[in-house]
């Protein structure tokens, strides 16, 4: 194999005004939404509250941008200097956020929060006030796609027989929201029940036109949740999925792609398949063979509830078992063409765990001569409260990936590509566009988003090669001194 290195050189330039900028919720009042809300409110103001094992305090754990840091490089002693990774660009600050959203549920969020039974009582007593003045706005109800145990929570639709009714109705919701708080920019996020897959059908969602078409000629195979991205693109939107659900049909695809509006998805990657995405990782670039990879969890919440129908099921089953594949296949070493691990998943609905979900994972791996490791392990992940930081993530970053722009000496500054491949590091199954590889390894997810972040500030891409504790000093000369030194002799010649 011969490697060619080329070099292009970009300019990138961010824009360093932060927008007023509004988060819609589709799926408000769930667990998640509900779960987000209340965390940003607690945060905000503030609020403290008792519990058996003294008094809490609201943090922001689990969010990349409010809780995690990026060495940014060495002081003169060669220690290295790590700052917040959100100060390394303006973001939007939480406290600043405007949330709104919709739900088929029209139970307030403080009622909704008390239904989702994630946070501690005296917490919920605290928050019950401000949470009940949400409300969600009536949705777009369709039970053919999502589980038919659903209805009974659906008290909030929106009554329109026809698609193009319900989706002009979802855009004016959008125009209302951002004139009614003065913002400069919406951001839509599904966070709503997982559907079942769309069928893919040339002439009805294969081309935007055909999208847009179908959807005035009220045809049945448009999800709810693509008349969200729909609309949401139409509105100049950002939309992004954090269900399972294959809203990114072509049609929706293209039409991102026509009016450059940024999408990203699907499937918010919060806990088992989080964890599957570094030890498959670990295992594959240590050139040990994962043979079998067993997950199985069960929860209580009304995620899971809608899960336990096989349709749904499928949509999740398959965001949970591709994130394995582009590690796989990276190794040609240790898997002949074509061979992967046996992989397994099941979801089981066991209400009285509720939202603590119990995932209990074997990985089986042949290791040196034959032999064989496993690791076994048992993860309870309190789902709404590991998905809700993602979700604020996804909104922070989605709002500074939209402000970055890249040139070149060939061409003029450009946005990134419609469809965000930074933000993959959140999600479980990341859309990425036509020809681009799928990365799942957590670990290169989180260096696109650092690297992209310290290219804006004209720092190199971090390489971890720490050759400044290998070498001598000598070998390091200022560079810029050394020019001028040498730029003097060509003078004095
Ligand atoms: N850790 C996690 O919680 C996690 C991880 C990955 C993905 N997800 C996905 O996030 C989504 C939400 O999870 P959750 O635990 O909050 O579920 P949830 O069931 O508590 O909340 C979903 C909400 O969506 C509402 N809804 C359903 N259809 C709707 C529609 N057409 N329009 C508006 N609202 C609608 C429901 O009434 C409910 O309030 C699910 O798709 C789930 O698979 C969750
Ligand atoms: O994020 P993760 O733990 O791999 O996957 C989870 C599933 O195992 C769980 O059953 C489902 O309810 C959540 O929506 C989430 O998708």
């Amino acid at each position: 194999m011969e490697i060619k290195p080329t070099v292009t050189k970009l300019k990138i330039r961010t824009k360093r005004v932060v927008p007023k900028t509004g988060l819609m919720l589709v799926g408000l009042g769930g667990n998640n939404g509900s779960t987000l809300v209340a965390g940003i409110i607690a945060n905000k103001y503030g609020y403290t509250w008792e519990t058996k094992s003294g008094v809490k305090s609201p943090n922001w754990f689990g969010s990349i941008t409010q809780s995690s840091t990026v060495r940014v490089g060495m002081d003169s002693t060669g220690k290295d200097v790590y700052v917040p990774l959100k100060n390394l660009v303006p973001m939007i600050n939480p406290n600043d956020i405007e949330i709104d959203g919709w739900d088929i549920s029209g139970m307030n969020l403080g009622q909704a929060m008390k239904r989702a039974e994630v946070l501690d009582i005296d917490l919920q007593k605290k928050l019950m006030k401000k949470m009940s003045e949400i409300i969600p706005r009536p949705s777009i109800y369709n039970p053919e796609f999502i589980a038919a145990n659903q209805s009974t929570r659906a008290d909030n639709v929106i009554k329109m027989e026809k698609k193009s009714e319900a989706l002009d109705q979802i855009r004016t919701d959008i125009r209302d929201f951002k004139k009614c708080k003065e913002l400069d920019q919406v951001i839509v996020l599904w966070t709503a029940n997982t559907e079942r897959f769309s069928e893919e059908i040339e002439g009805l969602n294969d081309t935007s036109d055909n999208l847009l078409r179908s959807i005035c000629k009220n045809e049945s195979e448009i999800s709810p949740s693509t008349l969200f991205a729909v609309a949401s693109i139409l509105e100049g939107c950002t939309y992004i999925n954090g269900s399972p659900s294959n809203t990114f049909v072509k049609g929706v695809v293209e039409l991102a792609e026509k009016w450059c509006v940024h999408i990203a998805g699907d499937d918010f990657k919060s806990g088992q398949t989080k964890l599957k995405s570094v030890l498959v990782d670990f295992l594959v670039t240590a050139g040990i063979k994962p043979v079998s990879i067993v997950s199985y969890n069960h929860l209580g919440n009304n995620d899971g509830y809608n899960l336990s129908a096989p349709e749904q099921f499928h949509s999740k089953e398959i965001s949970k078992s591709n994130v394995v594949d582009d590690m796989v296949k990276s190794n040609n070493i240790i898997f002949k063409p074509n061979e992967k691990p046996d992989h397994c998943v099941v979801i089981k609905y066991v209400p009285y765990v509720k939202d603590s979900k119990r995932a209990l994972d074997e990985y089986t791996s042949e290791i040196f001569m034959n032999g064989i490791n496993t690791l076994a392990i048992h993860n309870t992940c309190e789902d709404s409260l590991l998905a809700a930081p993602l979700i604020l993530d996804l909104f922070i970053l989605a709002d500074v990936f939209n402000r970055i722009e890249i040139g070149s000496d060939k061409s003029d500054y450009t946005p990134l590509h419609p469809i965000f491949t930074a933000l993959s590091y959140l999600l479980k199954a990341p859309v990425v566009p036509k020809g681009a590889p799928v990365v799942n390894s957590l670990f290169r997810q989180r260096a696109c988003i650092e690297n992209i972040l310290r290219a804006c500030l004209g720092l190199p891409a971090e390489n971890n090669m720490s050759l400044e504790h290998m070498l001598p000093a000598k070998v390091f000369v200022d560079f810029e001194k050394d020019q001028k030194k040498q730029t003097c002799k060509t003078c004095q010649n």
